[in-house]
């Protein structure tokens, strides 16, 4: 058994385990590890396990885990790993780090950090007119939606998930309600938590890019249960290009555990 250090930090609600593991004290390929930490009744309980490592070109390299043990691109993780490495005095106030889908830059002012992501161009999503798919670092399925606040997104959002196209690879699935040309409501069922999460930051993204190409206005703001964000793009010829993802995220505890 060994006693491992660790912080949690949480981005609009979405919550995470995140580990200095620049000593490598824990094997980045041993997905129990994950499963064991982020357990709600059995570990510490939270949507996801950061590892943050040195990278010999980037200022750090963060390896993400849902509780599941799989791993993805996560936007709301990458923003509480760089609130951290600023933490941990690893970066000043501007970074650019690899995450599971490739580099990123992101800058910080006070909790707020802005993040950018990949470029969405029409390999990456499908319009379906009643549902969208949309790959912005991890797969999404969106649709437009009322009354979302009464919604049961575990129910409706598993359905999906674990229907036939998508039983395999799994799927996000967002529920997304227009309030004005620049501001959308959405709730996400997360593949990997296996529920409905407080907010994630690649659906939101999703979700962001789906709305302007329904007619909707960049920057576009997104009230999530958790709280807040805000996506801006530049959306020509049906791709999404300068994507940014803006949001707090901030430190909850320090803790130790014996794994
Ligand atoms: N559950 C997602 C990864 C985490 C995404 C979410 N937490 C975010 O902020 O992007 C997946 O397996 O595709």
């Amino acid at each position: 058994m060994k006693k491992i250090e660790f912080y949690k930090y949480q981005g609009t609600g979405n919550d995470f385990v995140v580990v200095d593991n620049r000593e490598k004290s824990l094997d980045r390929n041993d997905r129990s590890i994950a499963q064991n930490l982020c357990d709600r009744k059995f570990g510490v309980g939270s949507d996801g396990l950061i590892l943050i490592e040195n990278h010999s070109e980037y200022d750090f390299e963060m390896v993400f885990f849902n509780p599941d043990g799989s791993q993805s691109m996560c936007g709301n993780g990458s923003r509480c790993a760089v609130k951290f490495a600023q933490f941990l005095g690893i970066i000043q106030n501007e970074t650019t780090f690899l995450s599971t889908d490739g580099v990123h830059e992101a800058s910080i002012e006070g909790d707020i950090v802005r993040l950018s992501m990949h470029d969405v161009d029409q390999s990456r999503m499908q319009d379906f007119s009643d549902h969208l798919t949309i790959n912005t670092g991890s797969p999404h399925y969106v649709l437009f939606t009322s009354n979302l606040k009464d919604k049961d997104i575990k129910e409706e959002g598993s359905a999906i998930r674990y229907s036939k196209e998508f039983a395999a690879e799994g799927i996000n699935v967002n529920f997304v309600e227009k309030q004005s040309e620049s501001e959308i409501s959405v709730r996400t069922y997360e593949r990997g938590v296996e529920n409905e999460t407080l907010s994630c930051g690649t659906g939101v993204t999703a979700c962001a890019i789906a709305h302007v190409m329904h007619g909707g206005k960049s920057p576009v703001k997104i009230e999530t249960l958790g709280g807040s964000l805000s996506v801006e793009f530049k959306l020509t010829e049906g791709k999404a290009e300068n994507v940014y993802l803006t949001g707090p995220a901030k430190k909850v505890f320090k803790g130790e555990i014996e794994l």
